[in-house]
């Protein structure tokens, strides 16, 4: 007959406050360091939709209270579970004191304050990160923290057992699965409240004691294997295994080998390879490997443990250990020889999932123990095998998380009878320690604590998303990310009413460890809110109200009825899976199937639905972008435009400023130049006059001499030059009078011919004047040249040269000016024949009153060819006019007694150069052509 547990769900109302005293902060901070990433994967059945294989937590609508009834004929007491299920998780805290090493230091522990037993207060130290973000205004830098008990530094180990694992050991001694999990910082304490040190035995130990205490006498005969493991065994939860029937050769085998103390035989009697129990070994064989080291003393006379008064009564007991450690997300089995005896690489073992989507760890070996002193052993092989390494916070740190499990059989009288055997567990999880990767100094340890960190971070947000689930019951669940790391995979039945977990959380006081123990404790602040997860048993009331569903929809039911019954099927009691027979199991899964379908082909709907509507929102969105996109680009575009042109402008200001400066600058340096330039010359001078006598000193001199006599002519070229362009002007105007009166003249024919030769002549005579003034720029330049050659080489034969040069230009241009002045001289003459020709035929028409009317009137005689005035008019002697006087002055009169007196003053600037040419030595010859 199969045993069968009734239970009777009560809905009742749970308040699910925030643990007293928690800041605001801290939940932000909790949420920041836990984020969920789990999908929503709730369908439109919130209510139990979800199949366990996705690690669903089924908070329901309300929390349910669950009354046992205790089973008929076993005696049981009702389970702790079912009597507590809205009772928190329990997180105790040690604090661990100062080292000696840290008092030396001169660490500082007034940022941790224990308020009462249950709360304590933190407050950040001055140059902690904590504090600098709250200055900033991010944060808070007091913090309080609710606990199920706190343990200062005085705590003793015996104190802190007492507290927190005396009444879990009860419990799996009654039957049920307990986990009990250290979680700190790195060097908070962690292993020593586990294990302990020296005398100090620590909770597993102590645990150890406690079982074997309570079990004396109560123990099922050690190595007689065969009745226990031939018959059932069986999970006292919900999680019910069937055993493999044992072959018995291959016990047989077992006992041979145990009895030729031959290493350890592993896997060679399979319990039931998804129960979880792969391979059984011996505690001899095990603790072949155990060397003497200095490692926890166990007393168990010392450690004090009370007896099994509240055991079941005629139930016998058998305990099985295990021990494995999570080392960068791999399994290994510290109960195996370590590589070194095996000449081989350390084996890694796998995860696997039991028929019910349980894990467990596949092949790990589990050994039998009859007292404390050999679980303790068995432990003690664990530990050698352990990886621990020296970090610059603990010279001893655990690199990997710890599991160390305690099975218990319970055996009951009736087995023999075919009744079915019971298994609880207990297990001790030291969990690595957080810690800062960057504080890491080699690669390994970096690759470690990255593991430790992420395995740690994803249990973390296991529990967040438990609590989301218990919390939120309104929104569909989250999916707890269990699969996201070996640790969480393992402990996972834990959480999801397998059992239940106590949490410990360890802290150093130290002020330089605040920040790390500030996010450790926001972690168990988290944890201080879950609920324990009702037992898995309510699948069952799940599949009832399936299978019920299913019929009634078969039935073609009403909504309302199917509602009703529903809510019926809820409040009926419970019980085992076992309960129901295949065929109706069958079924269960038949339906599940179609519900599986059904709930695709919904999600699919939705899905092309969202996709849709996210599709044109996210259209709209871009449109709009799109719009904003352009006009800001305008904006931007007339910006620039703006920008660009007063940049311009203002570039135009700076160069004109820049080239003026640069101009005045090139200015200032002529200047300077000039004046130097000056200075040598007049020190030349000077040396020259200081000594005559010298032959250099007289070529000086004489080079000197030329040269301000090249100046001098210079000057009086110039001054020549402005003449002859005033002069020139002259012309023009007198041309242009000229012009004039042969306009308003009609000369007689015979005057024809001495105006066509006039006109030649003043062409000729212009164009000497233009030739004469190109002449007269090249001597310009010329003269600037020997300036320049006489700046850089005052005694040179270059400035001879360029000083006969322009000796010779002068002389080309005199002879140009003497050519000149013939030629104005024959214009003269032909002025003065046409001014006598006029004068005629103002003789002949005396009448004439003005000028005008006279060139009228002689423009009308030439008409009518009267000549008679003009021969009169010939033969007298015509007025100078006032050009040829400014050009000649006095000139005619003097000029058969010039060549033996020449004037004391100048007439005109072209005798004065004339004069000039002369006094020059050089140049005389050239000038003599121009003397009249
Ligand atoms: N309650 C305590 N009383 C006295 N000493 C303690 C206590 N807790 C811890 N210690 C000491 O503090 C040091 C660090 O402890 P432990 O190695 O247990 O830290 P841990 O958290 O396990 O570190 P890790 O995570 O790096 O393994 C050890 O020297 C230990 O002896």
């Amino acid at each position: 007959m199969r045993e069968i547990y009734y239970l009777k769900f009560v809905a009742m109302a749970v308040h699910l406050a925030s643990p007293r005293g928690l800041l605001s902060d801290e939940e932000e901070g909790g949420a920041a360091v836990f984020e969920s990433t789990a999908a929503d994967i709730a369908g439109p059945r919130a209510r139990g939709a979800a199949l366990p294989e996705v690690s669903l937590i089924f908070p329901g609508p309300e929390p349910r209270k669950m009354v046992p009834e205790v089973k008929v004929g076993t005696g049981r007491q009702g389970s702790v579970e079912e009597e507590e299920s809205t009772e928190k998780v329990r997180v105790y805290l040690r604090i661990r004191p100062l080292t000696e090493v840290e008092k030396d230091r001169g660490e500082d522990r007034g940022s941790v304050t224990i308020q009462d037993e249950e709360t304590l207060v933190l407050q950040a130290p001055k140059d902690s990160f904590n504090m600098k973000s709250s200055e900033r205004g991010v944060g808070q830098s007091l913090h309080k923290f609710t606990f199920t008990q706190i343990s200062g530094p005085g705590t003793t180990q015996q104190e802190f057992f007492d507290c927190t694992m005396r009444e879990n050991v009860r419990d799996v001694l009654r039957g049920e699965n307990r986990l009990l999990y250290t979680y700190g910082v790195t060097n908070s304490g962690k292993t020593y409240t586990v294990q302990g040190s020296g005398r100090n035995a620590g909770l597993l130990p102590r645990a150890l004691v406690s079982v074997f205490g309570k079990l004396q006498g109560r123990l099922y005969g050690a190595l007689d294997l065969k009745p226990v493991l031939c018959q059932e065994v069986r999970w006292l939860d919900s999680n019910e295994i069937r055993a493999e029937e044992i072959r018995r050769d291959t016990l047989l085998k077992e006992e041979e080998a145990l009895t030729s103390q031959q290493s350890r035989l592993r896997g060679g009697i399979s319990v039931s390879c998804d129960s979880g129990i792969g391979g059984v070994s011996s505690i001899s064989c095990i603790t072949t490997q155990l060397e003497d080291s200095d490692s926890v003393c166990l007393d168990p006379d010392s450690l004090s443990h009370s007896g099994g008064e509240d055991l079941e009564e005629g139930v016998q007991f058998s305990v099985w250990v295990s021990f494995f450690e999570i080392y960068n997300e791999f399994l290994y089995d510290l109960l195996e020889p370590p590589p070194s005896l095996q000449s081989r690489k350390r084996a890694t073992l796998r995860l696997s999932d039991d028929r019910h989507g349980n894990p467990y760890v596949k092949d790990l070996t589990w050994v039998q123990v009859r007292s404390a002193e050999e679980a303790w052993k068995v432990l003690r092989v664990g530990q050698q095998n352990q990886s621990f390494a020296s970090t610059h916070l603990n010279h001893n740190s655990s690199r990997s998380h710890s599991i160390f499990s305690i099975r218990i059989l319970h055996i009951h009288p009736e087995m023999e009878l075919g009744k079915g055997t019971q298994i609880s567990e207990l297990t001790v999880c030291d969990l690595a320690g957080s810690e800062r990767c960057k504080d890491q100094c080699s690669g390994k340890r970096m690759k470690e604590a990255n593991n430790i960190n992420t395995s740690l971070h994803t249990l973390g947000r296991c529990i967040a998303a438990l609590r989301h689930n218990q919390t939120n019951r309104s929104r569909p669940p989250m999916v707890v990310p269990f699969r996201d790391s070996k640790l969480t995979r393992v402990l996972q039945g834990f959480f999801c009413g397998r059992g239940r977990s106590v949490m410990v959380v360890n802290i150093n006081p130290c002020a330089s460890m605040y920040d790390e123990t500030l996010q450790a404790l926001k972690f168990s602040a988290i944890a201080t809110q879950l609920v324990h997860a009702p037992p898995s048993r309510i699948r069952v009331a799940y599949i009832q109200a399936l299978l019920r569903e299913h019929a009634l929809r078969g039935h073609n039911a009403t909504l309302e009825e199917e509602q009703e019954e529903y809510s019926d099927g809820e409040d009926q009691e419970d019980g085992d899976v076992t309960m129901f027979d295949s065929e109706t199991l069958l079924q269960a899964i038949e339906v599940l199937k179609v519900e599986v379908h059904r709930q695709r082909k919904e999600k699919e709907e939705l899905e092309a639905n969202v996709r849709e509507q996210v599709c044109s929102e996210m259209m709209e969105v871009i449109r709009r972008m799109e719009n904003d996109f352009s006009e800001t680009l305008e904006t931007e575009r007339a910006l620039m435009e703006e920008r660009y042109e007063a940049k311009i402008s203002n570039l135009q200001k700076n160069l004109k400023r820049y080239y003026s400066e640069e101009i005045e600058e090139r200015d200032e340096k002529i200047e300077f130049l000039t004046a130097a330039l000056q200075k040598s010359k007049e020190a030349a001078g000077s040396e020259e006059a200081a000594d005559p006598s010298s032959q250099n000193g007289l070529r000086r001199s004489k080079r000197l001499a030329s040269v301000s006599l090249s100046v001098q002519r210079a000057s009086e070229l110039s001054k020549v030059q402005a003449e002859l362009e005033q002069c020139t002007a002259e012309l023009l105007e007198k041309n242009k009078e000229l012009k004039k009166y042969q306009d308003l003249l009609t000369l007689p024919p015979h005057s024809g011919t001495l105006t066509t030769t006039v006109d030649r002549k003043l062409q000729e005579g212009q164009r000497s004047l233009r030739q004469l003034r190109l002449d007269l720029q090249q001597l310009g330049l010329d003269l600037q040249s020997a300036e320049r050659v006489c700046c850089s080489n005052t005694g040179g034969e270059r400035v001879r040269q360029a000083l006969a040069t322009a000796d010779d230009t002068l002389a080309k241009q005199g002879q140009a000016l003497a050519e000149l002045q013939n030629s104005l001289l024959l214009v003269k003459m032909d002025l003065r024949k046409k001014t006598d020709s006029l004068t005629e035929m103002q003789a002949r028409f005396p009448a004439a009153p003005t000028m005008l009317a006279v060139t009228h009137s002689t423009g009308s005689c030439k008409k009518r060819g009267c000549g008679g005035a003009v021969s009169d008019a010939e033969n007298q002697r015509p007025e100078k006019r006032a050009l040829l006087r400014s050009l000649f002055g006095g000139h005619s009169k003097t000029r058969n007694a010039q060549s033996s007196h020449p004037p004391t003053t100048p007439a005109t600037p072209y005798s004065q150069i004339l004069r000039s040419r002369q006094q020059s030595p050089q140049a005389s010859h050239g000038f003599r052509a121009f003397v009249f």
